[in-house]
């Protein structure tokens, strides 16, 4: 069990959406290790009414809800039309909706039940630099936050979404898809990007870390959680004396059972 002291490090900047794509991931245990939720109504097929909101009652970071269309990796097929009476039903229990391009039209009337939006755009190719610009701007026209996932094909897409993700006026969730360049997903949040997506059963993505997976990641990158060893100083001139102990007491905070 991830030990709460993980959870609540203020150093730690890989935060984790788990992705539940069935009510019965909502029971599961790893709920409360998740930074944030996201629900993917495309692909459940039963009424979640009250699972979803003894979800709400028993989790207490964002819930998202999500209607990924068929255009864009997920099982919607149902278009612009009739996506306000699938989610609608659900907005009481959720905090944010995810919104595609094609469905930016219902963002004000989202936003009028004051829930937040997350624009966002899914492909299975890699956007220029300009392309990609421009796209967070389009998405920053509708959204509170934006999201981009793109399918990277070097190493060179790779520095190109790290710099972008850094330098993007807004707030902004980058991801990848595919598993080629998957590493790169932990890797967005350290250049800015405020979460990553996980599963906890199953993935709703290929390419997705479980979130086990990627609490060790986060673990393991995150600034905070390397060995106070340097502090800061080098450690030729430093005071060393000490360090063993320190690193004992700080290992002693984030052990995993
Ligand atoms: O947009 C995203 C990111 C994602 O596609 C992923 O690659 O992890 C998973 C989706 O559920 C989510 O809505």
């Amino acid at each position: 069990m991830l030990h709460e002291a993980l959870k609540s490090d203020s150093n730690r900047i890989i935060r984790i959406i788990a992705s539940l794509s069935s009510p019965l991931e909502f029971r599961s245990p790893l709920i409360k290790e998740a930074d944030a939720l996201e629900v993917r109504l495309d692909m459940i097929t039963e009424p979640i009414n009250d699972a979803l909101h003894q979800l709400r009652n028993s989790f207490d970071g964002p819930i998202i809800l999500t209607m990924r269309s068929s255009d864009e990796g997920g099982a919607y097929a149902g278009g612009t039309g009739r996506l306000w009476e699938r989610i609608s039903p659900y907005l009481s229990d959720i905090d944010m909706v995810d919104l595609e391009i094609r469905f930016q039209d219902h963002a004000e009337r989202i936003k009028s039940h004051n829930k937040s939006v997350i624009a966002s755009c899914h492909r299975n190719d890699m956007p220029g630099e300009q392309e990609l610009q421009n796209l967070m701007d389009t998405l920053h026209g509708f959204g509170d936050i934006i999201k981009i996932a793109v399918q990277p094909q070097n190493q060179q897409d790779i520095l190109t979404l790290l710099k972008s993700t850094s330098t993007c006026p807004y707030p902004v969730i980058m991801s990848v898809t595919g598993t080629v360049y998957r590493y790169a997903r932990p890797l967005l949040c350290l250049f800015g990007s405020l979460y990553t997506y996980c599963y906890i059963e199953s993935a709703t993505s290929p390419g997705q870390y479980s979130i086990r997976e990627m609490q060790l990641l986060s673990h393991l990158l995150t600034p905070g959680f390397v060995d106070p060893w340097f502090e800061g100083r080098p450690v030729r001139s430093g005071d060393v004396s000490g360090f063993l102990e320190r690193s004992q007491e700080y290992r002693k905070k984030l052990e995993y059972q």
